[in-house]
């Protein structure tokens, strides 16, 4: 573990090992992801980083040969006591995947829908959606046109409808899936320099296959290497004097 944070830990795993049936996706993985800041998880293909992401808000939960053992706490709860809401936990760990997934209703309605679903009155609504767009640095580009339906919108665009989408019911944490994995350039810097802005307000986790938006954006990196976190450290100190031959191996494009 780097060090103790100036901000605190959000996220505290240990042990923890994950089987899809007979395959040991995980290995005894322990991690403190901190507070307001970006994590970024790097690794070649099928080394188990996605794995671990949806370990955070138990998404891994929906996957019948899915067996998991270890700790995870976040905020200091843990999240895989019986006792916890699998809804509420989404709620306080949001996600947003590779490709931009609007639902097929309007710009409004696709931000409206978590805050309606958990109970926000009717009259607080349109604050929500109009905050939450601003938050996602899409206001000024759809405010004229929120009734209208949001697959019209472009695939940059969509993608920040979905971080808005996200930030509406207030979550903790964020965890983003190879996000710009489906856009271009421009619209990838745009959701770069949003994670910047959010990580004010948020903790954030990327899961990312390029190294430059690693180098970039985050603070933390965590290299997964078949199913073990090799090391993980300052992003500055792994990208410029790793301690693992792994990693270094890794991020020169030794392989992978
Ligand atoms: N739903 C699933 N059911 C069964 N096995 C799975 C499932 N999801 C992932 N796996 C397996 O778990 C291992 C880790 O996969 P995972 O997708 O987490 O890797 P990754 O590092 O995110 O890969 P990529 O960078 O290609 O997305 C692989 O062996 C994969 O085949």
């Amino acid at each position: 573990m780097p060090e103790v944070y100036d901000n605190g830990t959000e996220i505290e795993v240990r042990d923890l090992n994950l089987w899809y049936g007979d395959n040991h996706a995980l290995h005894d993985i322990s991690i403190d992801i901190p507070k307001n800041s970006v994590t970024a998880l790097i690794g070649p293909s099928g080394c188990g980083k996605s794995t671990f992401l949806r370990c955070l808000n138990r998404m891994n939960d929906l996957v019948k040969s899915c067996r998991i053992e270890g700790k995870i706490h976040i905020d200091n709860q843990d999240i895989y006591s019986k006792d916890v809401d699998v809804v509420d936990l989404r709620k306080r760990v949001g996600m947003v995947f590779q490709k931009p997934n609007p639902f097929p209703m309007s710009i409004h309605d696709n931000i409206a829908y978590g805050p309606r679903i958990h109970g926000i009155s009717k009259k607080n609504i349109d604050g929500i959606v109009e905050e939450a767009l601003k938050s996602g640095a899409l206001w000024e580009e759809v405010s004229e046109r929120l009734d209208k339906s949001a697959l019209d919108l472009s695939g940059g665009q969509q993608q920040r409808l979905c971080i808005a989408r996200t930030l509406a019911v207030k979550p903790e944490v964020i965890l983003f899936d190879e996000p710009c994995s489906a856009l271009d350039p421009i619209s990838t810097s745009k959701i770069e320099e949003l994670i910047l802005e959010l990580k004010k307000d948020y903790t954030i986790v990327i899961v990312t296959h390029n190294m430059q938006q690693a180098a970039r954006i985050s603070d933390y990196t965590g290299f997964f290497l078949t199913g073990e976190l090799v090391e993980f450290d300052r992003t500055t100190q792994i990208f410029e004097s790793p301690q693992e031959k792994a990693t270094e191996d890794y991020i020169t494009g030794r392989f992978g």
